[in-house]
């Protein structure tokens, strides 16, 4: 659990984050799910990326599992999928990735206070994982359809920050569709990975997604943040069952 407090804010964008949680919250009302382009600026979204290429170079990312898949010619073949590493963003190699991570923070949390007497979807959100820096090979890696968090851990608000230069879904694929629950099959989110761009989803049963075949290099940055009362519900279930395994042996 890594909850940092947001960052001291510069008067002059005061309104724009205001402005932003505003439109965060609408939309998580309204849909589930809220894109917003250009965060950081082209600037600072090339310094996040490049901290995130060095790391690639530097082969920070463990081997992502290998997962079967079927070639375009019906062929199985084995590939290598997405490949991880966590960050809390105080390594000094990653500044530009917990400049990203507080400015996360600072919507969210300001998100957390502004409606609903500091909550947000009725959620009180009091803590965040540590950043998942993700990255698909292209060799047609994907992510199979599956739920953030099917069983109350917790993590409450998805929060996707896509590091991709001039991606183009038709020629490089790695699209992110989401099916919102309850929508009929023609209702999906589809969401490209673009640069700069940051999403936010429920993480629970409401958002089932998948990412579809990457045939380029593709990288996004990954928080979840915590509700306090099921973090806290979901904490005290595993102790209990800690000690049931531990009094078992
Ligand atoms: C690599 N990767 C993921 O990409 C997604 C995911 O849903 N990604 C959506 C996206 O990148 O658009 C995940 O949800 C995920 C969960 C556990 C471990 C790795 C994971
Ligand atoms: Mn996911």
């Amino acid at each position: 659990l890594h909850s940092d407090s947001p960052p001291f804010l510069h008067k002059n964008n005061e309104d724009v984050v205001e402005e932003m949680c505003r439109n965060v919250i609408r939309d998580m009302d309204t849909y589930g799910v809220c894109v917003v382009d250009n965060f950081l600026g082209e600037e600072r979204g090339k310094a996040v990326l490049g901290e995130v290429i060095d790391m690639h170079t530097k082969g920070v990312f463990r081997d992502g599992q290998l997962v079967s898949s079927t070639g375009r010619h019906g062929d199985l073949k084995t590939i290598r999928g997405d490949q991880i590493a966590w960050i809390d963003g105080k390594e000094k190699s990653c500044k530009n990735i917990g400049h990203l991570i507080s400015q996360v923070d600072l919507v969210i949390m300001r998100a957390n206070k502004m409606l609903n007497n500091g909550k947000i979807g009725q959620y009180n959100i009091n803590g965040r994982t540590k950043a998942m820096v993700a990255c698909y090979p292209g060799s047609g890696s994907h992510y199979v359809k599956h739920v953030d968090n099917p069983n109350r851990d917790g993590r409450c608000i998805t929060s996707i920050y896509y590091l991709n230069l001039q991606w183009d879904v038709k020629r490089s694929g790695g699209l992110l569709r989401i099916f919102p629950e309850g929508s009929r099959g023609d209702k999906v989110a589809d969401i490209e990975p673009i640069f700069d761009r940051l999403l936010f989803f429920w993480s629970d049963r409401r958002n089932p997604h998948e990412v579809q075949p990457a045939y380029h290099t593709r990288y996004a940055i990954t928080l979840w943040f915590f509700d306090a009362l099921e973090r806290e519900e979901a904490c005290r279930r595993y102790e209990k069952e800690r000690k049931l395994q531990l009094s078992s042996k």
